[in-house]
């Protein structure tokens, strides 16, 4: 049998592209033209499925995919015994009640009794239960917050980032009640090759990931500031320091994550370190 992972990611929506481009800048190659809903790597043992987000956690947990990216809250909503294998960063969102922009609001009490409409009834279920309240979850699959406008329900429980759908809708975000982001799931029972090949993919993933959140930074630097502007950015092992043409002034290399630079900028400058670059880079591997 030829040895290949199939990976399950959204056919299309919000996780789709951002899916895509992780698999890219992991060096995978596969063709994905419209309307095509299996496509097979050339470079990559890998296969792809193109799927309703929805059906993504049942169809990793029955071994349809091996593997499979989707939101976290659809993993939690859909209940199925996956592994998660990690969180990717991407398509951040919370799932929020939300109740009409004019009314009044004490706390969670007010849903006592109340109609909720959702699509998302496991993880609200769950969320009142903790919370002792007893409400009737109206679940419906989409365009959620219409509900409240239309009678259906004094209440929504949806996804919510910007809010800006909220607001469009007279709604306002009362209580939150879940954090998401794009995860990367996996089949509990994998075969020993199909985890070797799963690492691989991680491995990559890893490499991208580390790559993205740091940064290559080159500044010159009179040689008496040297060790003070190492200390400011000592890089992976250490910094690279290079002699300019001009007399007691070198280049200093270093990587660092780009929250650090912003936060030494002031210091960096202060110790007398001009002509800094910072560069993107690609994929890191410590
Ligand atoms: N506005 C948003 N910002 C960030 N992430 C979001 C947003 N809306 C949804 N998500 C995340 O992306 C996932 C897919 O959202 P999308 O709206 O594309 O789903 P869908 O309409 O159910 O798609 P499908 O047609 O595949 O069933 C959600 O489950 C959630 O994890
Ligand atoms: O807080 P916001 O930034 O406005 O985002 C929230 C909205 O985004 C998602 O819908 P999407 O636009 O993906 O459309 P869909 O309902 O067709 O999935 C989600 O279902 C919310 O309605
Ligand atoms: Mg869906």
């Amino acid at each position: 049998m030829e040895q290949i992972i199939r990976i399950a990611v959204q056919k299309s929506g919000r996780l789709s592209d951002d899916s895509l481009s992780l698999i890219k800048e992991c060096g995978i190659k596969f063709y994905n033209g419209t309307g095509k809903l299996k496509s097979t790597s050339t470079n990559f043992p890998i296969e792809f499925l193109f799927l309703r987000d929805d059906d993504i956690p049942g169809y990793v947990a029955d071994g349809v995919a091996d593997l499979g990216i989707v939101g976290q809250n659809e993993v939690v909503e859909k209940d199925k015994n996956v592994t998660t294998m990690k969180a990717l960063g991407f398509s951040k969102c919370r799932l929020s009640l939300a109740v009409a922009k004019g009314q009044e609001y004490n706390g969670v009490e007010f849903f006592e009794g109340k109609n909720i409409a959702t699509s998302y009834p496991k993880i609200l279920g769950d969320y009142l239960k903790s919370q002792n309240i007893n409400a009737d979850i109206h679940e419906i699959s989409g365009s959620v917050e219409i509900a409240p406008s239309i009678g259906l329900a004094e209440g929504i429980c949806d996804i919510v980032s910007s809010g800006s759908t909220l607001m469009m809708n007279g709604l306002k975000e009362v209580e939150e009640i879940f954090k998401s982001e794009a995860v990367l799931i996996a089949n509990n029972n994998l075969s020993d090759w199909k985890k070797e090949i799963a690492e691989k993919l991680l491995f990559r993933i890893n490499a991208v990931q580390k790559g993205k959140s740091n940064k290559y930074v080159l500044l010159n630097a009179p040689n008496a500031s040297i060790e003070k502007i190492t200390s400011l950015i000592p890089g992976m092992r250490s910094p690279t320091i290079l002699p300019l043409a001009q007399e007691g002034w070198s280049s200093v290399h270093s990587v660092l994550n780009e929250d650090q630079f912003w936060e030494n900028i002031e210091e960096l400058r202060a110790a007398g370190a001009e002509g800094i670059l910072v560069v993107p880079i690609e994929k890191m591997i410590l």
